[in-house]
This record gives structure tokens, sequence and C-alpha cells, in this order.
């Protein structure tokens, strides 16, 4: 995996041009580009190692990644590769605190995620240059970026299911850029899916020609970061660093906690770090870029001097600058669903039946079957349609009416397993015999917002995370009409079994929906906008539209928690696009 010459000398003070805190889904990424100039240094401090060594086969497998400890029970865990954040109560959420996974592993987040890709809408992507005074975020823009960071691979016919048709738009992709991130379909089609794909089909929700050119409204077989060669998990560690370490000088400091970035006269210049308990300093010539993620960075940003003043003054923190934004404006997703006892194999089956589980790891071998898949095959997103606007209040149609019109209010998602409250790993499963699926919804237009703070200047004391769950009345109103969504899916579909099992068929008021949602929402673990760019007349505003902190130098920040706006759907789409538009801001001297 690491070659020798790519491993940095722990506990020995050293110098780079740019010092990348953080080797996760951007991290790695942007690394990797700026690593690509052989006349400059670049230096990666990550926490962790490498995922295929530390938690193996349940990384790799796409079909094993879904069960790896992703629930919302805080003794859900997986040490391994995970930060085991969790929240503090949730108001919105039945005051539940709910285990936010986050990826502790070079790939970051994606060595955990679920490997959907797809890219958000024109009309959301708008909003990014509205928020940031700079044409340079307009989808026309962007697009170069999204093509450079991957690499497009066609669904192959000969493995998956006929019954698994994708329809896309291979002019979304630039192969001839040979990004280095592989984006395909896996070599199987959920039977779950495309009867749910009917079920859409037959509520008004029509298939989209593509989601990667920037529209996203109707149902798709959704693409993903899945190594078509073997279809193993594509993370910016398996694409974007192994690439340069085979070509370029990149340093990985592995199991390498930063402490502090370091700052004379306002100019970062190193990272105070430990391995091992052995604490030294990696400085930065040119360059200290934090990408520690949405909960990370606004930690990292207030525990070295920057963010709100009274937080960071209440923990004896110097006050380099204030910095009101940092750690709020967070924007995320929830989830929830019904669940039906079905009558085609799904996930349940693999986890419940020994000898399913033995049949897919052989099918895997060959790169086949339900493995090669992350639980899921058929997405869709809708803008709620007129008779279920009807029941919204006046209150909430306005507050909705903020949204273009391009960018859907709800994403279905028909999922090969149990979607219920999640609080532990056996809530996932039920030894009945029989299959269960989910037709799951998630808020893709929310209002409610979280935020980060800290109580320790030690980034070895998690930061406190408040998303603030559906704590928007409008939240609230959407999210009961987004599950009757979900129920008319099931509705239009002849492959249950049984009763709904989730919530089960005495959930029927408004009233009885919104408290079953509250009780068993999950995360899609989607957290964004914790240092959110912005102009500089914006007093919330961290970043500038080149990921510069506002009253620093030589510091950017270019992960998840600088967009200024969460794009409906699945986000590391963008995670790699900002960093490719950030690296080329760099290169030129921007
Ligand atoms: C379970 C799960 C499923 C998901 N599914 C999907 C999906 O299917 N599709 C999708 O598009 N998105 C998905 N997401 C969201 C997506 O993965 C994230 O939005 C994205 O990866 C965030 O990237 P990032 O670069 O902002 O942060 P990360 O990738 O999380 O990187 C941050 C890195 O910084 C490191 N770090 C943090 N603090 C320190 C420190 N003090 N010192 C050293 N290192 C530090 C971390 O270990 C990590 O490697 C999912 C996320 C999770 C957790």
């Amino acid at each position: 995996l690491l070659g020798v010459t790519n491993l940095g000398a722990p506990g020995i003070s050293c110098t780079h041009d740019y010092v990348i805190v953080g080797g996760g889904t951007s991290g790695l990424a942007i690394a990797a580009r700026l690593a690509g100039n052989p006349l400059v240094t670049v230096a990666v401090i990550e926490a962790a190692g490498f995922y295929e060594i530390e938690n193996g086969a349940g990384s790799i497998i796409p079909g094993l990644a879904a069960a790896q400890n992703t629930g919302t029970s805080p003794n859900d865990t997986n040490a391994l590769i995970d930060w085991n954040f969790v929240t503090t109560p949730q108001t919105g959420a039945a005051n539940r605190k709910i285990r936010y996974a986050r990826g502790k592993t070079l790939g970051g987040s994606s060595g955990r995620h679920l490997m959907v890709y797809h890219r958000g809408t024109k009309g959301s992507y708008q909003k990014w240059p509205d928020a940031v005074g700079d044409s340079g975020y307009t989808w026309d823009n962007l697009l170069t970026y999204f093509k450079r960071s991957c690499f497009l691979t066609a669904p192959d016919t000969s493995k998956r299911n006929a019954n698994g048709t994708v329809s896309y738009d291979p002019s979304s992709f630039d192969n001839s850029l040979a990004g280095p991130l592989q984006v395909s379909w896996p070599n199987w089609a959920s039977p779950l899916s495309s009867w749910v794909v009917k079920g859409f089909t037959a509520i008004g929700i029509n298939a989209a020609s593509d989601v990667n050119s920037g529209s996203l409204n109707g149902s798709s077989w959704v693409s993903t970061t899945i190594n078509p060669s073997d279809e193993t998990r594509d993370s910016s560690q398996t694409s974007f660093l192994d690439a340069a370490m085979a070509t370029t000088s990149i340093k990985i400091y592995q199991q390498t906690m930063a402490k502090k970035i370091l700052f004379k006269n306002r100019v970062a210049y190193g990272v105070l770090v430990t391995t091992f308990g052995i604490t030294y300093t990696i400085s930065a010539r040119k360059e200290v870029i934090l990408l520690a993620g949405v909960f990370q960075s606004p930690q990292l940003l207030m525990v070295s001097g920057i963010g709100p003043q009274a937080t960071m003054k209440s923990l004896g923190i110097t006050v380099i600058k204030g910095l009101p934004g940092v750690g709020q404006n967070m924007w995320d997703h929830v989830m929830f669903g019904s669940v039906y006892p079905v009558g085609v194999v799904t996930a349940t089956r693999l986890v419940t039946d020994t000898s399913a589980a033995l049949e897919a790891l052989a099918e895997f071998a060959l790169q086949e079957g339900p493995l090669t898949a992350p639980g899921f095959g058929a997405l869709a997103w809708e803008k709620l349609p007129a008779d279920s606007r009807s029941t919204l209040s006046s209150q909430t149609l306005t507050a909705l009416s903020t949204f273009p019109a391009d960018w859907p209010e709800v994403e279905c998602l028909a999922l090969d397993g149990i979607l219920g409250p999640w609080g532990s790993a056996s809530d996932k499963n039920v030894s009945d015999g029989n299959s269960y699926g989910s037709v799951a919804a998630a808020l893709v237009a929310p209002l409610s917002q979280g935020n980060v703070t800290i109580t320790s200047a030690d980034t070895s004391v998690a930061p406190v995370i408040n998303p603030n769950f559906l704590t928007h009345p409008a939240d609230a109103e959407v999210a009961v009409a987004a599950f009757k969504r979900a129920r008319q899916v099931w509705q239009n579909i002849n492959i249950t079994v049984g009763p709904e099992y989730l919530p089960g068929p005495s959930v029927q008021t408004d009233a009885e929906i919104l408290q079953f949602i509250r009780t068993s929402l999950v995360q899609v673990w989607h957290a964004s906008s914790t240092c959110a760019m912005g102009q500089a007349n914006d007093t919330m505003a961290v970043v500038d539209s080149t990921a510069k902190v506002f009253g620093v130098s030589n510091l950017r920040v270019v992960d998840a928690s600088i967009f200024p706006i969460l794009s409906p759907g699945h986000p590391q789409s963008n995670c790699y696009m900002i960093a490719e538009k950030i690296a080329d801001d760099i290169k030129s001297g921007r």
C-alpha cells in the first residue's frame, strides 16, 4: 500500500510547502493534485491509517459497508475506522443522542460511506455564486472540476440483472481527463429496487435520464464510486492517494493527530501534531490547508484561536481572529421510512441465513451478486406533488419557495433492509425467514440548521455536535408528507408478504406519523457548511471564494464544511469537485 518513500518520519519536526490537515475525501484529492507539481513538497496529517489494514473486507466490499456500525446507538461503534461521535440530545428526534458515523482513516468518510455518486442541480449550485459573489461557482464552471476528478465505466450488462437497466449520459463525464476516482454501477441490480422503480412510476416519479448533468427530478439506478475492475470501494485513498504515491513525493503522516494550527502575526506557519504520544511541528513554507471534515475543521479552527470569541475565551484559548460563523450554519439530511416483509430476496436474508451469505461471498469472488452493491440501487427525487403540497401550511410553502425550481424536496430510496431507528445492530434484522425492504424518504431541502462547538482546547476531546434535526416546523410538515409518499410507493407494488412491519398499520394520523419519524429518523451523514464560504461583508462567512480563512494568511479550509449550501442528494461529488477547484486556484496563484 504505502511506499516507504511516502512515509513521513513521525516525531521529527520538518517543513513542507503545503501541509494538509486531514487525509479524507477532499484532503487526499487536493494533496494529490498539489503533489503533482514536482517542485513542491506536500505532507498529509491523518489521525488514522489504512482501512484495508484496519478494517479489511468490511470496508472494501460494498455490500458489507452498509452493515458496518452505521446505527444511531452510541454503542453501535467501529473504533477501527470511525470517530464514534454522538450528537447532543435531539429535541426534534425524541431527545435521542444519535451516533454520527465519520471516517477516521486515510480516505476519511470516503472510506466509510455508501458509495452513491451523483451531482446536485444547476439551480442549487447557482445559490453558490450568489452567496459567495464569484461566478466561478456556476454549474457550467463547476462541471469542469466534477469531470476532472473521476472516470466513468459503463454498466456491465453481461453481469447486471436485466431488470436494472441504467439510463445515463456519458457526456457528463470526460474520460480523456483520466480522473482518478472510479464511477460505475454495481454488477448487481437489486430486485427490490426494480420493483420500487415501478412504484415510483406509479406515483408519478418517472425515470430520470441522468443524475450527473445538473438535474435530479426522477428515479435512477444511481452511479457509485465502485472500482469496476474488482467491484471494491473506490475512496480518495484508493484513487487519488494511490496514484500520488506511485508518482510523487507526497508524505503521509498516518496515526498523527493535529492538535493546533500555529500562527505568527496571524500567518499560519505550521501544525502542532502528535504521533503515538510524541509531539512535534510540521511547518508549511506556503500554506496550511485544513480538511478535517465538517465537525473537526471548525474544531481545529477554534482550538487554534479562530471562531466565536466567547467560546474560545471561556476555554482560555488566545483569540487570533474572531469569526462567529465557525461551527454555525450546519446543514444535514435526515431519513426515515416504511418497512415491509417482501417476496424478493434482500440483504436481510444475507444477515440471517448463513447459506445465503456464503453464496453471496462466493458470487462476490466472481465480482457478481448482492455484495457488489452497497445495499440499494434505485433512488428518486421530487418536489412534492400538488396533492401533497395541499397538506402543507402556507408558512411551509413560503419557506420551501426559497429553494430553486429544480431543487427537489424529497429523496426516496429503495433500501434492501430494515430502516428503523437503528438503535442497535440487531435493529436491522429479523430472524423470521422473511426478506425485508424499506422505502425511505430523506429531506433534501431542509430548513433546520445545526452547529458544532467545543468544550476543550484539546482536539482529542470530541466536538459537540448539534444537528438540530427536524426542529424547523416546515421540516416536520414535509417529513410527514414525504413519509406518505413512501407508503404510496408500497401501495403500488405487489411484493409485500405481510403487513407493514414499521411503523405498522396502526400509525395513521399525521401526529402518529410525525411521532414515528421523530423516534426512528436516522442521519444520512451529509453534514456540511460549518465553515461556510461567503463574502467579506458576511459576518457569518468563514472562508472567501478561494477557501482562504478570513482575517489570517496562509490558511485555507477545503472540505464539506465550506459549502455555502448543501446541494440535494449525496455530497461526495462536491467534496472532490471543491478539492479540484481550489487546487486549481492555488496552482494559478489565487
Ligand atoms: C456512513 C456514511 C455514509 C455516507 N454515504 C454517502 C454516500 O453514499 N454518498 C455520498 O455522496 N456521501 C455519503 N456520505 C457523506 C460523505 O462521505 C461526506 O460528505 C464526505 O466524505 C466528507 O468529506 P470531507 O473531506 O469533508 O471529510 P472526511 O472525508 O470525513 O475527512 C476528514 C478527515 O480528517 C481526519 N481528521 C479529522 N480530525 C483530525 C485531526 N485532528 N488530526 C488528523 N486528522 C484528522 C479524519 O480522520 C478524516 O480522514 C456518507 C458518510 C458516512 C459517514
